[in-house]
C-alpha cells in the first residue's frame, strides 16, 4: 500500500536532512565533533531541560531556503502521484508552517523531526471538518429505516461495497435491505442479488428500465412494514457523468430523502475520482466517501485528496475482495500505512 507515496516522502526527508546538515557544518566549523557533543551536554546539564547557552549556539534554525527546492520537487511528485492540486498546495503550506523556523539541536535525529512534521501535515489534511459515527447515527434515528444512497461510477466496486457494508451492519446488530435501483446496466440486478444472497440480505427489485426512485421507495416501504433498520440503495453508475444520471440521482434523493449519500470511488482512479466526487457533490450533496481497492493502491493520491477536496469524510476503505475487507477509515491508521512498511 502506498509504496510510491512513501518513496517520495522519504526522498523529501533526506533532501531536507542534507540541507540542515549543511547548516550544521557552518556552525560546527570552528569546533571538533566530540567537543561539540560534550559542550552541548554540559551546557544542558547545567541549565536543566532546555538547551543551555552553548546548546543554543549549537542549534540551527530551519530556513525556508532549506526546504524550498525539496518542496518544489515533492509538489511535482505528488501531482504525478495523482494528488489533487489544491491538496498538494495545502500540504505544502502545512509542511512549511511546521518546519520553517524550527530549531534543531546539533546531533539530534533530523529525519525523525522532518517525518513527524510530514505526518502531522498529512493528518491535518485527512482530518475532515465533520466526522460521522455511522453506528451511532443509525441507532439514534427515531423513525426507522435509516436510508443510505450510494453513488459512483461503473466499475468503482459499488456493488461489492454495498454487500460488504450490509455484512458489517449485520455484524453490528442491524437488519438491512438493499434496493436494486441500478435498473440501467444489464446484469446489475443479478450481480447485486448474488452478493446479497451471500451476505444474507434481501433485495427489493423491479425490472430493468424501471424508475430507480420507485424501487428505492418500495424498499423503504418494505423496511417500514417489517421494522428493518437500514436501507441501502444501489444506484446506477455511468462511464461518464451526464445529465440523465444526475437527474436520476436528484430524483432518488428527492423521493427517498436519504440520511446519508455515500460516494463510492476506486482509489486507483486517482485524481479523476476526486473530480467525479466533486461533480456528484454539486448535484447531490455527498456526506461521506468509501474508497475501494486501497489494498492495490501504490500512489494514495485519491485517498489523500478526496476529503480535503469535497469536505466530506472517508467513512470506510475497501482493502480486498472479501466481504470482511471493509475497514472503518482512521486517519492515523492511514498515516501509519504511508510511513510504515507494507
Ligand atoms: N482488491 C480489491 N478489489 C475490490 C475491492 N472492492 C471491489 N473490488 C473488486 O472490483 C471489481 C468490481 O467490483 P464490483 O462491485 O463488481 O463493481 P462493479 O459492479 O464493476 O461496479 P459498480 O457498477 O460500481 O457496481 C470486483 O472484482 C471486486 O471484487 C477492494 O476493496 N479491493
Amino acid at each position: 500500500m502506498f509504496g510510491k507515496l512513501r518513496e517520495k516522502l522519504k526522498k523529501f526527508t533526506k533532501q531536507v536532512e542534507e540541507k540542515i546538515e549543511e547548516e550544521e557544518k557552518a556552525v560546527e566549523a570552528p569546533m571538533a565533533g566530540e567537543e561539540i557533543q560534550k559542550a552541548v551536554q554540559e551546557s544542558t546539564e547545567t541549565e536543566g531541560e532546555k538547551p543551555g547557552f552553548l546548546g543554543r549556539l549549537l542549534q540551527v534554525e530551519i530556513k525556508e531556503k532549506d526546504i524550498e527546492d525539496a518542496l518544489d520537487e515533492l509538489e511535482i511528485e505528488l501531482l504525478e502521484a495523482d494528488v489533487a492540486l489544491e491538496t498538494v498546495e495545502a500540504l505544502r503550506e502545512k509542511i512549511k508552517e511546521k518546519l520553517v523556523g524550527r530549531k534543531v539541536r546539533i546531533g539530534t535525529n533530523k529525519g525523525k523531526i522532518i517525518e513527524e512534521a510530514l505526518k502531522e501535515a498529512i493528518l491535518e489534511i485527512l482530518t475532515p471538518e465533520k466526522k460521522i459515527d455511522l453506528l451511532q447515527m443509525i441507532k439514534s434515528k427515531e423513525d426507522k429505516p435509516f436510508v443510505i444512497a450510494f453513488v459512483g461510477f461503473n466499475g468503482s466496486g459499488k456493488t461489492t461495497t454495498i454487500a460488504k457494508l450490509a455484512h458489517w451492519l449485520k455484524k453490528n446488530g442491524f437488519s438491512v435491505v438493499i434496493a436494486a435501483s441500478d435498473t440501467f446496466r444489464a446484469g446489475a440486478i443479478e450481480q447485486l442479488e448474488e452478493h446479497a444472497k451471500r451476505v444474507g440480505v434481501k433485495v427489493i427489485k423491479h425490472d430493468y428500465g424501471a424508475d430507480p426512485a420507485a424501487v428505492a421507495y418500495d424498499a423503504i416501504q418494505h423496511a417500514k412494514a417489517r421494522g428493518i433498520d437500514v436501507v441501502l440503495i444501489d444506484t446506477a453508475g455511468r462511464n461518464e457523468l451526464n445529465r440523465n444520471l444526475m437527474d436520476e440521482m436528484k430524483k432518488i434523493a428527492r423521493v427517498t430523502k436519504p440520511d446519508l449519500v455515500i460516494f463510492v470511488g476506486d482509489s486507483l482512479g486517482g485524481n479523476a475520482v476526486v473530480e467525479q466526487a466533486k461533480q456528484f457533490n454539486e448535484a447531490v450533496r455527498i456526506d461521506g466517501v468509501i474508497l475501494t481497492k486501497l489494498d492495490a493502491d501504490a500512489r494514495g493520491g485519491a485517498a489523500l485528496s478526496i476529503s480535503h477536496a469535497i469536505g466530506a469524510p472517508i467513512l470506510f476503505v475497501g482493502v480486498g475482495q472479501g466481504y470482511e475487507d471493509l475497514r472503518p477509515f482512521d486517519e492515523k491508521w492511514f498515516v501509519e500505512r504511508i510511513f510504515g512498511e507494507d
